[in-house]
């Protein structure tokens, strides 16, 4: 199973970059991927330590969250990335962070506004605020797709809880934990001097649309985007 050994080194590679990003604390956070035509994803083990992360202590599961193959009990959010992934076929990657300010964000309930160029190349619109869900079933996946479903936004504030993001694979939905992460950041920031003023429509529209399907280098994938 070359494609699940593949996602086993990638979905481990990406919890590294949680850290590298300060996006989470201790052993909060989690990132799966779904592994392409198995009908598979593979994710974190729970609560252990991002230092003891290993391709090998990842954690092979079905759709529906059932164990396939793993030595450690998988992440506590395995049953809602599971649901993510039934619902949203497009859907790839997911990530989940307590990143501090988007989590502020959250605890307060308030979307984040699409203020500024960066959140309307990567975010398309506000950062929208999902329901409050307890831990440990698949309410908080079903939140998600309730929030996400035919929404631009690839990121969503869990109220009282944090962000979940979703991408084409686990690499677009890390990036968008990053992007959600600076532009809640900023826009802390912003409110403490002064009222923060959305884009006009037409111009997220726009640049949207040019960051989604023409930024970048023409001749490769474009990084990240
Ligand atoms: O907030 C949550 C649960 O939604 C997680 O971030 C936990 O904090 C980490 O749980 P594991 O992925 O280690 O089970």
């Amino acid at each position: 199973m070359d494609a699940v050994a593949a996602a086993r080194r990638e979905v481990c590679r990406l919890h590294s970059e949680l850290l590298r990003w300060n996006l989470v604390a201790w052993t909060s956070g989690n990132v799966s991927a779904r592994v392409p035509g198995t009908g598979l994803l593979v994710i974190k083990p729970s609560g252990v330590g991002y230092d003891e992360l290993t391709p090998e202590s990842m954690v092979v599961t079905d759709l529906h969250g059932a164990v396939v193959e793993g030595d450690h009990a998988p992440s506590s959010d395995t049953a809602s990335h599971a649901h993510i992934y039934r619902a949203m076929p497009e859907v790839g990657g997911v990530a989940h962070t307590h990143s501090g300010y988007a989590t502020a964000w959250a605890a307060r309930g308030e979307a984040i506004p699409c203020a500024l160029t960066a959140m309307a190349d990567e975010f398309g619109a506000d950062i929208p605020v999902g329901p409050f869900a307890r831990i440990g079933g698949a309410e908080i996946g079903e939140g998600v797709v309730a929030t996400l479903a035919g929404h631009r936004s690839p990121a969503v504030l869990m109220r009282g809880h944090g962000v979940f993001t979703i991408g084409r694979d686990a690499e677009a939905a890390v990036k968008a934990a990053v992007m959600c992460e600076d532009a809640a950041r900023t826009l802390h920031f912003a409110r403490l001097h002064g009222p923060v003023r959305p884009l006009p429509g037409a111009d997220v529209d726009a640049l949207y649309d040019r960051y989604q399907n023409a930024y970048g280098q023409p001749d490769r994938t474009r990084e990240g985007a």
